[in-house]
């Protein structure tokens, strides 16, 4: 359930009109359904539940504080990849001990404050870091726990920028090399607990299919670390695919059909129906890492028509939302699903959907046939609750939107809007 409808020609959010929070609170405004995140998390926790599982949501996808209450609440860990991501679990009531750190370049810093924080594990990408872990931890007189990731060169089949599991991507060691890390860290590196085992292929997959090859390569491996080195978990790393087509609960069913092209994506009954045998014999715990799932899906950035401009080539709806706001659209050809707040009468037209910001590639949406709004109407870009303001910039001096989470019907604002003084805090004129 997305739980974004109309009703009575109104955009809603849960039992909330997200033409009332645009006006209340401005615009750019992101929306996020706190019963969403909880449905999602739940669904997914019961399709593991076969599996001793831990779900460790990737806050990359979205760090606000409540977003990680939420999950925290639920009883999930987080898979953190800076000590900035830490440092907000922590603050929104996460357990540090659920904690996994991933990433390819962790700093002393960062290593120190995991350490002083007791994360569950730290996912190493590289023998350096190995070596680096092992020796901040006995700089400090304490055992780091760690998991090697491995990159099991597989395809993930989706969008070169957000694919990670191939021998050419920077993420993880090479598969082959993976046996004579472990016996690395066995002989050399007094300071470090082996802990597990991790992968992770890709973002956004839409197929099982690269998610089935990577497990069926990799089980063998764990299962022998497991005999070796009495691994504890094997993380399968986070990557399901949302349905960006369909972000609204009704309302534009069709469209799937019309745009075949795209694969459908990945159902988590799907994913789960093909994963969990094959994960079952290993024995072991279970991590998954997913941040696109969780949240996507639970978001929307709200925006205003200022101008509309008539062009000899195309015509440009001007909102107020910029790439700096959401860059999915420009950075991965991201697609989101646009949509009036209050549905108008009148013919489709084909136009781009354009921010202020002064770049070409600053568009939500090109050559897209939306409702004919006009000047002062809102319309809401769909399904840009993960790695949408988390990806948010201040480019072009524009402070950043407020983000409200919408629980039933109430509406918390959970982030208060930039003020022009926020941005500009810190720097100074000398
Ligand atoms: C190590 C790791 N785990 C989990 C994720 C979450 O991915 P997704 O949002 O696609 O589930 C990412 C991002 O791709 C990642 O790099
Ligand atoms: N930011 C990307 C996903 C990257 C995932 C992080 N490893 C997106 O919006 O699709």
């Amino acid at each position: 359930m997305h739980r974004f409808h109309y009703n009575q020609g109104q955009l809603f959010c849960e039992n909330v009109s997200l033409q009332s929070l645009a006006e209340k609170h401005g615009t750019p405004l992101y929306v996020y359904s706190k019963g969403t995140i909880t449905d999602h998390f739940t669904r997914l926790d019961a399709a593991l539940g076969e599996l001793d599982h831990l779900i460790c949501y990737a806050v990359k996808a979205n760090s606000n504080l409540s977003v990680l209450s939420t999950i925290a609440k639920l009883g999930g860990g987080f898979d953190i990849v800076s000590a900035g991501e830490l440092y907000r679990v922590i603050k929104a009531g996460g357990d540090a001990s659920k904690c996994t750190f991933a990433g390819v370049g962790k700093t002393r810093d960062e290593i120190e404050y995991a350490l002083s924080q007791g994360i569950y594990c730290f996912n190493a990408e590289s023998e350096a870091e190995l070596e680096f872990i092992n020796e901040v931890a006995g700089k400090l007189g304490k055992k780091a726990p760690v998991a090697v990731r491995v990159n099991p060169n597989v395809d993930a089949k989706t969008h070169a920028k957000i694919t990670t599991g191939k021998s050419e991507n920077k993420f993880g060691i090479d598969f082959d090399r993976i046996g004579a890390v472990y016996a690395r860290i066995a002989n050399e590196m007094p300071n470090l607990i082996i802990k597990g085992l991790q992968m992770h292929i890709g973002s956004q997959l839409t197929s099982v299919d690269p998610f089935v090859e990577a497990v069926k390569k990799v089980s063998p491996l764990v299962a022998e670390m497991k005999e070796k080195y009495n691994l504890q978990f094997f993380s399968i790393g986070g990557g399901i695919g949302i349905n960006y087509r369909q972000s609204l609960d009704s309302g534009d069913a069709g469209w799937w059909e019309k745009n075949s092209a795209e694969q459908h994506p990945l159902t988590i009954q799907k994913y789960a129906d093909s994963v969990v045998p094959l994960l079952k014999p290993l024995g072991i715990r279970i991590l998954c890492e997913p941040g696109r799932f969780m949240v996507g899906n639970a978001g929307a950035l709200l925006t205003q028509v200022l101008f509309e401009k008539r062009g000899g080539a195309k015509i440009f709806k001007i909102v107020d939302a910029g790439m700096n706001d959401l860059i999915r659209p420009t950075l991965y050809e991201g697609w989101h699903q646009i949509v009036p707040l209050k549905q108008v009468e009148g013919e489709v037209e084909k136009v781009d959907i354009v921010g202020p910001i002064c770049e070409t590639g600053d568009y939500l949406a090109q050559d897209r046939e939306v409702a004919p709004v006009k000047a002062g109407d809102y319309i809401a870009a769909m399904s840009a609750g993960a790695y949408g303001f988390s990806m948010a910039s201040n480019y072009n001096t524009r402070p950043m939107p407020a983000e409200i989470l919408v629980d039933d019907s109430q509406a918390h604002v959970v982030r208060d809007r930039q003020t022009l003084d926020d941005v500009l805090k810190g720097e100074h004129v000398v």
